[in-house]
């Protein structure tokens, strides 16, 4: 708007003084609002944008520069020892001034800047609704909108990455969905909500998404969409929350996703992040480290829970909601694959003990299928790793495939930084045995305390006595800065993934059966189901031990941060040995809480 403009109101404004039904305090309202040094000083800041902005110089370059700064640095991390450069710009990219700069582009570049004011009421005749004309193109380039002065508001854009589907009450096209990052949303001229009244001319009044994707389909170049604008519309904020799946989720083949072609497929330990949250059923993610702007469809946290439930309890009560199908609106020609192409234990029964090994836990794994909790989501944050102060690695496993065989190795290369912690018993110390070496000999009522205090992170009873490891002692380890190497139970696996501790979780995973043997066999491997360690493996107790590997996958595999299939051993200690690295010198994803 000119100043000329601004003037010419108020001047017409005074003509017509005599003709507007208006009383003299709304005259002067206007009036001093026209002439007032605000609304001045407003207009001189939208013209100035709108100048800045004609040759779309500020078109920002990429809008995810903190990410890319993430990244940089997991590339130069392992290089920070041996080159200064690269050490300089390791602690360059942390520093806060630098990621606040960058943040701050992101939003800006996002168009994440919409002030959030609360509505005004305004009392709007129902008649006098105001029309938004869209105009579509093939092309990836926006057209520069011609006005068409006959009506109130002409737009033109390249409208992707928006959904429409039939309003459930008034049975109207509406938009349901717009895709964050997606053209529709970059354009800012599209929102959910926006009623679709007519597409190149013809009313859609009574016609399903699907009569208006065909009249899509059949229109040629340029489409126009007349909308009637959503009340209450705003651009809603990217949010920063990352989620690693726990489950496989494949768009085309669900039977309730509102839009199959706007869906985003993931695989189970996927990072996510999750860029909006406000549909209860269905969110927008994109897959972390994806460059495509657009965001894809995925379950919600509620939605995915209930859909486990119903099919945990496979009848009819628990019934899923099958939300109103939404159409992709694809520009004529384009085709869904291409890219932005939519419009569119407390401790168990159980011990760990250097030599003993032979618990019953079986009690208690029949239950755990049952109560155990449905695996959706988990929200996750970048972990650097600490020089001084490490993960402790975990090795689970079904009893008898190696974990102990693998932490002996392990810290046999360097006693003096893997360590395992002093188990506590409360059996009486034997001739040779050394208290705070072998084990800590303690009495049965003291580690019973203990037990009840929360402090130990497994425990169990063998033949009377009470075996375990305490916490204290896992977190002095890591305090001396060593590498705490542990073979809990997995049934211990939720108790210990605390923020103090922080496990890296490996699974040990037997090999199938005829390798399983052959590996056995071969090294002539001693039972660990044999009370004197003195005979192999038998075949039951090898099927065993695939058998009872399936159930902690089944149950806890969500938890593991890596699996080690222990067939050849030299094989399975190297990549041990190679993980053991990795977790010392690479940031990692971990429940968001431990980095907080
Ligand atoms: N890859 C392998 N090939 C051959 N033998 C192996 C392999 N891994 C482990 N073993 C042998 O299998 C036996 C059992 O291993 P280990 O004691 O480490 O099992 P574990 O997982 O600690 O069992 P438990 O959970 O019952 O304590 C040992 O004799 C060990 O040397």
């Amino acid at each position: 708007m000119q100043f000329s403009a601004l003037s010419c109101l108020l001047a017409s404004l005074e003509e017509s003084r005599l003709q507007l039904p208006s009383s003299e305090e709304e005259f002067g309202f206007l009036s001093e609002l026209l002439q007032s040094k605000e609304l001045h000083a407003l207009v001189k800041v939208h013209n100035k944008i709108v100048d800045n902005g004609k040759d779309d110089k500020f078109h920002p370059v990429l809008s995810s520069s903190m990410q890319i700064a993430l990244e940089v640095l997991e590339v130069i991390l392992p290089k920070i020892d041996t080159n200064t450069d690269c050490k300089e710009l390791f602690f360059l990219l942390q520093k806060p001034h630098l990621q606040g700069l960058m943040c701050a582009h992101d939003a800006v570049a996002q168009k994440d800047y919409f002030p959030r004011l609360p509505e005004i009421p305004l009392e709007v005749d129902e008649e006098e609704e105001t029309i938004k004309i869209v105009q579509l193109v093939k092309s990836n380039e926006p057209l520069t909108g011609g006005v068409h002065s006959t009506e109130p508001i002409v737009v033109s854009i390249i409208i992707k990455g928006a959904t429409i589907k039939s309003d459930e009450e008034t049975g109207k096209i509406v938009i349901a969905r717009v895709m964050h990052g997606g053209a529709a949303d970059r354009s800012g001229l599209i929102h959910v909500g926006d009623e679709v009244c007519e597409v190149n001319g013809i009313d859609v009044e009574g016609k399903t998404p699907n009569d208006v994707l065909a009249i899509l389909q059949a229109s040629e170049g340029t489409i126009t969409f007349k909308l009637v604008p959503a009340d209450g519309r705003g651009g809603s904020r990217e949010s920063k929350v990352r989620v690693r799946a726990h489950f496989d989720y494949i768009a085309s083949s669900d039977p309730f996703i509102p839009c199959k072609e706007a869906g985003l497929d993931f695989l189970k330990g996927d990072i996510l992040h999750i860029v909006s949250q406000d549909d209860a059923y269905w969110w927008q993610a994109r897959k972390e480290g994806d460059r495509n702007m657009r965001a894809g469809l995925i379950p919600s946290r509620a939605l995915q829970e209930r859909r486990v439930l119903h099919e945990r309890e496979n009848s009819q009560k628990t019934e899923i909601e099958v939300p109103q199908p939404e159409c992709s609106l694809l520009l004529p020609s384009a085709s869904p694959q291409t890219s932005d192409g939519i419009l569119n234990c407390t401790g168990g029964t159980f011990v760990t003990t250097p030599r003993t090994k032979k618990i019953l836990y079986d009690a208690a794994e029949c239950e755990d299928f049952a109560r155990e909790e449905i695996a959706t989501y988990e929200e996750v944050a970048k972990l650097y790793p600490r020089p001084g102060l490490y993960r402790p690695l975990a090795l689970v496993g079904p009893p008898g495939v190696g974990r102990n065989e693998l932490k002996r190795r392990l810290i046999a290369t360097d006693p003096n930084k893997y360590r395992s912690p002093v188990p506590y018993t409360t059996r009486s110390i034997r001739p040779g045995e050394v208290n705070g070496k072998d084990y800590y000999f303690v009495s049965r009522e003291g580690m019973e305390e203990e037990i009840a205090a929360g402090k130990f992170l497994e425990y169990g009873e063998y033949k009377g006595n009470l075996y375990g490891t305490s916490t204290e002692s896992v977190l002095s380890l890591i305090n001396a800065g060593y590498v705490c190497i542990l073979s809990p139970h997995y049934q211990a696996i939720k108790m210990m993934r605390t923020p103090q501790i922080k496990p890296y979780i490996i699974y040990i995973k037997p090999p199938l059966f005829a390798k399983l043997k052959e590996t056995r066999t071969a090294a002539s491997a001693k039972s660990t189901f044999d009370e004197t360690n003195a005979r192999g493996f038998t075949d039951e107790e090898l099927s065993d031990m695939i058998h009872s590997g399936e159930k902690i996958e089944f149950m806890f595999s969500h938890f593991f941060d890596d699996t080690i299939v222990n067939a050849e051993l030299a094989a399975a200690f190297e990549t041990l040995v190679r993980v053991a690295i990795s977790v010392e010198t690479e940031p990692l994803w971990v429940p968001a809480s431990w980095v907080q």
